[in-house]
C-alpha cells in the first residue's frame, strides 16, 4: 500500500469509528425512518411544492410592482404623491407582512399549514381590489397593508409547508426553490409594470389587478393538496398521515411509513407545546439565558438583518424612480434588469448552496455587495442631482450613470446568489426546542429591518445625498462581511445535534471547519467503497 493510501486509510478508520459512535446515539426509529427517504418520491411531492410556491410568487409579485406603480401613478389618487407618501405606501406592505407573518406563525400549528395559506389568498384578493379601485390615498394605503398581511403569511408558511412535504434530501434546495418563486414574481411584476407603463391613462391599475388572479388559482389547487404529514400526526390523524406519506413515497412499505410516523411523533414530542402560551415565554427566556442558543438565534437574525439593511429592497421597490433619477429614459424597462438579475442568480444559489456551503458563498458575495455599493456611492458624486427635489440639474449624466447601473447589476447578482436565500435557510441553525419562537424572531427581524429600509430610502437620498445613502448601505454590508468572517459557522449537511455542539464553542467557526474537513474525508473514504452504511 502506498504512503498516501495508508494515510487515507488511517483517516478513514478514525472517521469511521467516530461516525459509528455518533450513529449509535441515534435512535433506531430515526434510522428506520430514514429508509423511507431512500425510496423514490412521486411527482405528487413536486406538484404540491409547485402549488404552494405560488404563495412565494405572490410575495414577489405584490412587493415587486410598486416600483413601476410609483412612477406611473401620477395624480390617480387625487394628487402627486409626496416623498413621504411614496415611502408610506411602499413600507405599509412590509408592515402588513410583519403582522401577517406573526399571525401565520401562531396559528399554523393549531389549525394547520393550509389554513393560513387560504387566509393569505383571501387577503391577497381583497388588498388587490382595494388598491386597483382606489381613487384616494387612504384606500390605496389600506390595500397595500392588507396585501402585506398575505405577503407575510405566505413568506412564513409556504417554505415551511414545502419543506415538510418534500423528501429530506431536497430540503436545503426547496427553500431556495421557494425563494426562486419569489424572485420570479418580482420579475413578472416589473415586466408587466414596464409593459403597462407604455399605455396611456391609468394602466397601473392593470398591473395591480393582475395580482388578484394567482391567489384564486392557489386556493383552488390547494384543495387538492393534503395537509402536511407533520401537522396530521400532531393532531393524532395518523391514518391520513399514512395516506399522505404513501402519496409522496408510492413504493414505501407500511413498516417504513409507520417508522416515519413514529419518528415525526418523537420530534413533535421534543417540541411539545413550543407554541403553547407558557412555552413561548419559556423558549424566549431560554434564547436569552442560554448563551449557545442565544448565539444560534443571533447568528440567524444577523444574517437576515444584513440581507435587508444592505439595501437590496431599495432597488426592488424604487428601481424605476432611481433609474429615472440618474437620467435613463425608459426607467421601468431598465428596472427589469434588477429583477431579471435577481431571478437568474437565485437559480445560481439553488445550484451552489449545498455544494459550496453557506459560509464560503457569504464570504465572497457579501464583500462583493459592499464593494459594488461603494463604487455606486462614488459614481453618484459625479451625477448632477438636486437633492432637494431629487431631479437632475443637467441632462448630461454619461459614464457615472452607466457605472451606477453596472454596480447595481453586480450588487444584485451578489445579493441574490448569496445572502437573499441563505438568510431564509438560516433557521437551520436554531435548535429544535426554540425553533418556533426563534423562527418567529427571525421573521420579525426580516420585516422590521425591511420597514426601516423601505420607509427611509427617499428621505435618505435627500438628507444624506445619494452618495451618503449608498455609502451607508456599503457600510452595513462591510459590517455584515466582518460578522460572517468571525461569527458564521459552516453548517451545511450537519445533523441538528452537531449544530448544537457548534454553538457550544462560541460561534464555532473553527469547530465547524474541522467537522466539514472530517466529513469530506469521510465522504471520500465512503466513495472509495470500503465504508458503507447507506448514508
Ligand atoms: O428579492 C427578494 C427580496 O425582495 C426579499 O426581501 C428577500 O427576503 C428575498 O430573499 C429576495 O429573494
Amino acid at each position: 500500500m502506498s504512503v498516501d493510501n495508508k494515510k487515507l486509510k488511517d483517516v478513514k478508520d478514525d472517521v469511521f469509528i467516530d461516525r459509528i459512535e455518533k450513529l449509535d446515539t441515534l435512535s433506531d426509529e430515526h434510522i428506520e425512518a430514514d429508509h423511507i427517504e431512500s425510496t423514490a418520491a412521486s411527482k405528487a411531492a413536486w406538484l404540491i411544492a409547485m402549488t404552494v410556491s405560488i404563495g412565494g410568487f405572490l410575495f414577489g409579485y405584490d412587493t415587486g410592482y410598486i416600483s413601476s406603480v410609483l412612477v406611473t401613478i401620477g395624480t390617480s389618487l387625487g394628487h402627486e404623491l409626496s416623498t413621504s407618501e411614496q415611502e408610506l405606501v411602499t413600507s405599509l406592505t412590509s408592515g402588513g407582512a410583519l403582522v401577517g407573518a406573526v399571525f401565520a406563525g401562531l396559528v399554523a400549528d393549531k389549525y394547520g399549514r393550509k389554513m393560513p395559506i387560504y387566509a393569505a389568498c383571501a387577503v391577497f384578493v381583497i388588498g388587490t381590489l382595494l388598491q386597483a379601485a382606489a381613487f384616494h390615498l387612504p384606500q390605496f394605503a389600506v390595500g397595500r397593508f392588507v396585501v402585506g398581511l398575505g405577503v407575510g403569511s405566505a413568506a412564513c408558511i409556504c417554505p415551511l409547508f414545502i419543506a415538510e412535504i418534500s423528501p429530506m434530501r431536497y430540503r436545503g434546495r426547496v427553500v431556495a426553490f421557494n425563494n426562486m418563486s419569489v424572485t420570479l414574481g418580482q420579475l413578472i411584476a416589473s415586466a408587466i409594470g414596464a409593459g403597462f407603463a407604455q399605455v396611456q391613462g391609468e394602466a397601473w391599475r392593470g398591473t395591480v389587478a393582475i395580482g388578484g388572479l394567482p391567489p384564486i388559482v392557489l386556493a383552488i389547487l390547494l384543495m387538492f393538496c393534503p395537509e402536511s404529514p407533520r401537522q396530521l400526526i400532531a393532531h393524532g390523524r395518523t391514518e391520513l398521515a399514512d395516506a399522505c406519506l404513501l402519496k409522496i413515497y408510492p413504493t414505501s412499505t407500511p413498516e417504513t411509513r409507520q417508522a416515519k410516523i413514529r419518528s415525526i411523533e418523537a420530534s413533535i414530542h421534543e417540541n411539545t407545546g413550543s407554541l403553547a402560551d407558557e412555552s413561548i415565554w419559556k423558549s424566549t427566556k431560554r434564547i436569552f439565558t442560554t448563551p449557545a442558543t442565544g448565539r444560534a438565534v443571533l447568528t440567524a437574525c444577523a444574517i437576515m438583518a444584513i440581507s435587508q439593511l444592505g439595501g437590496f429592497n431599495t432597488l426592488m421597490y424604487y428601481s424605476a424612480t432611481l433609474f429615472g433619477l440618474v437620467g435613463f429614459a425608459n426607467a421601468t424597462a431598465i428596472a427589469i434588469v434588477v429583477s431579471g438579475t435577481n431571478f437568474l442568480f437565485s437559480i445560481v444559489n439553488l445550484v451552489l448552496v449545498d455544494r459550496f456551503g453557506r459560509r464560503a458563498i457569504l464570504k465572497v458575495t457579501v464583500l462583493g455587495m459592499a464593494i459594488c455599493m461603494l463604487i455606486a456611492a462614488v459614481s453618484f458624486h459625479y451625477i448632477p442631482i438636486n437633492t432637494k427635489t431629487l431631479e437632475l440639474t443637467s441632462d448630461v449624466t454619461g459614464w457615472p450613470a452607466v457605472l451606477v447601473l453596472v454596480c447595481i447589476i453586480c450588487y444584485v447578482a451578489f445579493f441574490s446568489s448569496g445572502v437573499a436565500t441563505i438568510a431564509w435557510i438560516g433557521t437551520e441553525l436554531i435548535p429544535t426546542e426554540v425553533r418556533a419562537v426563534g423562527t418567529m424572531i427571525n421573521t420579525v427581524t426580516c420585516w422590521s429591518t425591511n420597514i426601516i429600509v423601505s420607509s427611509t430610502f427617499l428621505s435618505m437620498m435627500k438628507g444624506l445625498t445619494p452618495t451618503g445613502a449608498f455609502g451607508f448601505y456599503s457600510g452595513i454590508c462591510t459590517i455584515g462581511w466582518i460578522f460572517v468572517m468571525f461569527c458564521y459557522p459552516e453548517c451545511k449537511g450537519m445533523p441538528l445535534e452537531v449544530i448544537r455542539e457548534v454553538f457550544q464553542r462560541g460561534f464555532g467557526v473553527g469547530y465547524s471547519k474541522q467537522w466539514q474537513k472530517e466529513n469530506a474525508a469521510f465522504a471520500k473514504a465512503n466513495a472509495m467503497g470500503n465504508v458503507n452504511f447507506g448514508h
